[in-house]
C-alpha cells in the first residue's frame, strides 16, 4: 500500500489525513507535541457540514513530532501555515526517497516555489483546499463545501484511489495558476475576517463588510486584468462579478449570496484562527501577493496594503481587535479609492 504523510498536522492536515486514515489508507502525520497528545487520548474525530462523521483510534494513528515519519512516505501533504515551509521543506530534503511527490495543499501562491527550491529532483505539485476546517474541542469539522484541486501529474495514479475512498477524490488541472489566484480572490476576506473578529457567516451578512472585501477584490481583479491572468470560476459566478454582488444589499444577499454563506455558523477564516492563537498570519502571502503583483506592474495596491498593515498591528497587539464594518470601510476608503469606487 502506498504511504501518504502530513507534514502540518493542524486543521488541514488533521482533516485530510484523518478521512484518508478513516477509509483505509497508510497514512502519519508530522504535527506539534500538543496535537500528537490530544490524538493518543481522543483519537481523530472528523464531521463535515453535512453531518457526516468519522473516527480514527489512537491505537490507529502514526504520530510524529519530527520529520523521520517522511522517510518512507511516496506522497507527503505539506499543510503548515506558509510561514512554516522553508523549514518544513529544509527538513523534507534531508529525509524524502527520490520518488516521493509532494503536494502544497496550502494557501497562496508561492509555497510550492518555496519547497521546489528546497527540493529541486523532487516533484511537487500546487493543491487548493476550498473548504473551510474549525479545530473545535477535539473535532476537526469541515464547515463548508468544495473538492480538493491539484496540479495534474502522472504519479498521482496511484493515490487517486485512496483520495476517492475518503470522499475527497483529486481534481486535477493542467495550470493551477488561475485556480490559485481564484482562491487567493476569496481568501482577501480571511484579513477582513480576522479583524472583525466575527464568524464568517455573521461578517459576511453585513454589507459594510462585503464592500471591504469587495475593494480589495476589484483592486486584484484590476492588476490581474492588467497582468492578463484570468482567475478560475470557483463560484456559480465569475470572479470577476463577485464585487458587484457583495454591494448588494443584505436582504438580497442572502438569495443571491446564499452559496457564500452556506457555512457552519461558527467557522471562521484560518488568519482569525491564527490572531486568536497569537502566531504569526498568512498575510503577506496572501493581500502581499496582491501588492507584488502591484509592484510588478509599476502600480499600487492601496488597500491591500492597509489590510497587511492592519493584520500586522493585531498581530503585534495584546488586545484583539474587532472592527466594526463601517470603520473598517471607512479605513479601507481613506487609503484607497474613494467613495467612488464603492
Ligand atoms: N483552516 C482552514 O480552514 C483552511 C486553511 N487553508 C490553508 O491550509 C494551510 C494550513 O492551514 P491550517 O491547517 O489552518 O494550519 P494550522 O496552523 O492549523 O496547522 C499547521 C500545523 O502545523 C504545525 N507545524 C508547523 N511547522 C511544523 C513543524 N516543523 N513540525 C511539526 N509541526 C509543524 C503547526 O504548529 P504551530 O502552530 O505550533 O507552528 C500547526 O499545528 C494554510 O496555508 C491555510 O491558509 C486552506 C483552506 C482552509
Ligand atoms: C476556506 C477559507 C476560504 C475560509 O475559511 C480559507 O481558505 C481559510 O480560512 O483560509
Amino acid at each position: 500500500m502506498m504511504k501518504i504523510c502530513i507534514y502540518g498536522a493542524g486543521a488541514i492536515g488533521c482533516y485530510i489525513g484523518g478521512r484518508l486514515r478513516a477509509s483505509g489508507s497508510h497514512v502519519s502525520l508530522i504535527g506539534r507535541a500538543r496535537i500528537g497528545d490530544e490524538l493518543r487520548q481522543h483519537g481523530l474525530s472528523l464531521s463535515d457540514y453535512r453531518g457526516q462523521r468519522w473516527h480514527v483510534e489512537p491505537n490507529a494513528i502514526v504520530f510524529a513530532t519530527d520529520v523521520s515519519a517522511a522517510q518512507d512516505a511516496d506522497l507527503v501533504l505539506v499543510t503548515v501555515k506558509s510561514a512554516a515551509t522553508a523549514a518544513a521543506a529544509a527538513e523534507l530534503a534531508d529525509v524524502l526517497k527520490p520518488n516521493a511527490i509532494v503536494i502544497s495543499f496550502q494557501n497562496g501562491l508561492s509555497n510550492t516555489d518555496v519547497l521546489h527550491r528546497a527540493l529541486p529532483h523532487h516533484t511537487v505539485l500546487e493543491g487548493m483546499v476550498p473548504f473551510n476546517v474549525v479545530h473545535d474541542g477535539h473535532t476537526f469539522h469541515q464547515g463548508s463545501e468544495g473538492e480538493l484541486e491539484v496540479r495534474e501529474h502522472a504519479g498521482l495514479y496511484a493515490f487517486l484511489a485512496d483520495f476517492k475512498r475518503a470522499g475527497l477524490p483529486l481534481i486535477e488541472h493542467f495550470d493551477m495558476l488561475p485556480i490559485q489566484w481564484a482562491k487567493l480572490l476569496l481568501n482577501l476576506n480571511n484579513s477582513i475576517n480576522a479583524l472583525a473578529n466575527l464568524p464568517l457567516k455573521t461578517e459576511l451578512s453585513q454589507l459594510d463588510y462585503r464592500r471591504c472585501l469587495a475593494l480589495a477584490q476589484r483592486e486584484a481583479l484590476t492588476l490581474l486584468r492588467a497582468a492578463k491572468i484570468e482567475p478560475a470560476k470557483l463560484t456559480p459566478i465569475p470572479a470577476h462579478w463577485i464585487p458587484r454582488l457583495l454591494n448588494v444589499p443584505d436582504l438580497l444577499f442572502t438569495r443571491l449570496g446564499a452559496k457564500m454563506l452556506t457555512i457552519d455558523p461558527q467557522a471562521r477564516s484560518s488568519m482569525s484562527d491564527d490572531l486568536a492563537a497569537g502566531r504569526m498570519t498568512e498575510v503577506d502571502w496572501i493581500n502581499g501577493e496582491v501588492v507584488r503583483l502591484a509592484q510588478q506592474l509599476g502600480r499600487e495596491a492601496p488597500v491591500n496594503a492597509r489590510l497587511i498593515e492592519l493584520i500586522h498591528r493585531a498581530e503585534r497587539s495584546e488586545i484583539r481587535p474587532s472592527w466594526k464594518g463601517s470603520e473598517l470601510l471607512a479605513e479601507l476608503l481613506i487609503a484607497g479609492p474613494g467613495t467612488d469606487r464603492l
